[in-house]
């Protein structure tokens, strides 16, 4: 996706992946509108970027993913501000397995929200002009993890996106849908994991047989190769210390016999 002059809307980009993703965006041309709960955090990336890139291209809006009304309002402040909307990155999410309902608000709830309000202002059956969406899931929504509401947040993301990514709805609407599964890295998110000792444990053993922790440039190459291929819908990419790969898009029952699938109707 090219991105100069284009608008993006970034949640939970006051600091860690939200924050690299958001500044890679603002690299690549775009204009982005930064959302968090944390005002400190995201005032302060807000006015670092504006520095950097220009007062007019970076906004910050005060955001709690969970509430319904403000991500409605979030979504139009920015269609208002910037006069449009092209990206959508749902990047928020916790790790909580004591509040697990909170978890799974922050982490599925509030995704199913944003892509639901990305295909309102992007969609073209809606007047919009077509656009992509990321979401932020996880390798544990891949693999088995010790946290299990966590890594059902994020295999619940994956399905999301891989439904939402199905070559019909791109036919109508023209909003790329794929998701970015990074493994451990180094963030905020890794340092009081509200999980019991257990997991927290069997995490630190995971963490130590899977190479060790990633740097967030590292997962921004990953949201960088699914900006730049346009042909990928639906796609789940997995971005570890060994690499990134493409996840599941073998054929279901449905294609198996033929082999073919379809293609996709309409490159945003
Ligand atoms: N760091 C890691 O090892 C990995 C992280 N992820 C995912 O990446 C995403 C970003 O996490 P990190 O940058 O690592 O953590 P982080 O804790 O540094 O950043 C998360 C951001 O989301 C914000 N946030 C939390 N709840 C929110 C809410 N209700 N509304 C709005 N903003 C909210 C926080 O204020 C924070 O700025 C998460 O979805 C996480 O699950 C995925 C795989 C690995
Ligand atoms: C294998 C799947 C990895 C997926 C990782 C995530 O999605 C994020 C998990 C969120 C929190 C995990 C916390 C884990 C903590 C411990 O492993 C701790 O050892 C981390 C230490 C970090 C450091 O050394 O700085």
């Amino acid at each position: 996706m090219q991105l100069s002059g284009k608008v993006a809307l970034v949640t939970g980009a006051a600091q860690g992946l939200g924050k690299g993703c958001a500044e890679a965006i603002l690299e690549r041309g775009a204009k982005v509108a930064l959302l968090d709960t944390n005002e400190s955090a995201g005032q302060e990336t807000a006015a670092d970027f504006a520095l950097k890139y220009g007062a007019d291209r970076c906004t910050f809006i005060l955001c709690d993913v969970t509430a319904k009304d403000q991500l409605e309002g979030a979504f139009q402040k920015v269609v208002d501000h910037f006069g449009g909307l092209d990206l959508v990155v749902n990047n928020a999410g916790i790790l909580n397995e004591v509040q697990w309902e909170k978890c799974i608000d922050v982490n599925l709830v509030s995704v199913v929200r944003g892509c639901h309000l990305g295909l309102r202002y992007m969609g073209k059956q809606n007047g919009g002009n077509g656009g992509l969406i990321i979401n932020m899931s996880s390798v544990a929504g891949l693999y088995a993890f010790p946290s299990p509401v966590y890594a059902t947040t994020k295999a619940g993301v994956v399905g999301l996106t891989r439904s939402l990514g199905m070559d019909y709805k791109l036919g109508r609407d023209c909003v790329r849908v794929n998701a970015l599964c990074p493994s451990f890295t180094t963030t905020a998110i890794l340092a009081d994991p509200e999980v019991p000792e257990d997991q927290y444990q069997h995490m630190k053993d995971m963490l130590e047989r899977g190479g060790g922790l990633m740097q967030i440039p590292d997962v921004v190459k990953g949201l960088a190769k699914l900006l730049d291929e346009d042909d990928k819908n639906g796609a789940v990419l997995e971005v570890t210390v060994q690499g990134m790969k493409y996840h599941g898009d073998e054929s279901g029952p449905w294609d198996r016999e033929s082999g073919t699938h379809q293609p996709n109707l309409c490159i945003a």
